[in-house]
């Protein structure tokens, strides 16, 4: 397995294999620290192909030695369809990953699937709210947004993040924590999702990119990019750390990978 790290936590594995090997020991490694020293850990999930990567998450030696109890699961984002929908990032998630492990049926944070865009949005922000005020979220000092202790993203070909598009004005949404987009260039298009400054406040982010498809956008990402033009993956920059974790194909068009 080829294995290269950069200065700036770039992990470029050979195969999409490896990246779900590298990401399941990185996602247990962060439960054990933040079940030690909280008691609990906050996680956030994305939809694509991130699920699929995570499965090695859900095997031997994970499925015993992670404490599931302690995991509260949330989405960076949405798509406002029915939660039995084959496009929801729910069931993706039920299907690939929180039906193989015992997290608390409680502790998992689904939309209110019968609520139009602007209403799941306002529905999702008062979820939050009412889990800061019970202790299960904290905020960030800095910012004031809610703070997470781990949110695992994926990246569209486009450098989207979330359901954060590039042009889109919601990129720059400095108000609100949970927002809705109602002309998503990605179908579906009714979708609900966190602004920068709730993603920015996390602990840890892990990028999980996979694919040829995805290598320009990686490229354009990692190297030098005027201001103004930032793709919003070169806009997530958590409190924490962010770690990238890419295979070779999606590293392929990277000038230097050290
Ligand atoms: O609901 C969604 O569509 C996702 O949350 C979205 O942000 C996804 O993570 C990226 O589009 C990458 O998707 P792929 O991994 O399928 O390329």
């Amino acid at each position: 397995m080829a294995t290269e790290k950069d200065e700036r936590n770039v992990l470029v594995l050979g195969t999409e294999e490896d990246v779900s090997v590298a990401l399941a020991k990185y996602t247990a490694d962060l439960s054990n620290k933040y079940c030690k020293k909280k008691g609990s850990f906050t996680v956030v999930l994305s939809g694509g192909t991130m699920i699929d990567t995570l499965r090695k998450l859900v095997e031997p030696p994970y499925t015993e030695s992670v404490d599931w109890s302690k995991w509260h699961i949330f989405w960076v984002d949405e798509r406002v369809v029915p939660l039995t929908s084959p496009d929801s990032n729910y069931k993706l998630a039920c299907d690939g990953f929180l039906s193989k492990v015992p997290i608390p049926p409680g502790n998992v944070y689904a939309i209110n699937d019968t609520l139009p865009p602007e209403g799941a949005a306002d529905d999702y922000e008062d979820c939050l709210k009412k889990l800061v005020d019970s202790k299960v979220l904290g905020l960030s000092e800095a910012s004031g947004f809610p703070k997470f202790d781990l949110m695992l993203l994926g990246m569209g070909p486009d450098g989207h993040v979330a359901s954060l598009f590039p042009g889109h004005p919601l990129v720059h949404e400095d108000k609100r924590w949970v927002t809705f987009i109602k002309d998503s260039p990605k179908l579906p298009p009714e979708r609900i999702t966190f602004t920068f400054p709730v993603i920015n406040s996390s602990s840890d982010i892990a990028l999980v990119i996979t694919g040829a498809d995805l290598a320009t956008a990686v490229n354009r990402a990692l190297g030098d990019c005027p201001p103004s033009d930032l793709l919003p993956v070169q806009r997530v920059s958590p409190e924490g750390q962010l770690q990238w974790f890419l295979d070779k194909d999606a590293a392929s068009k990277l000038h230097t990978t050290n």
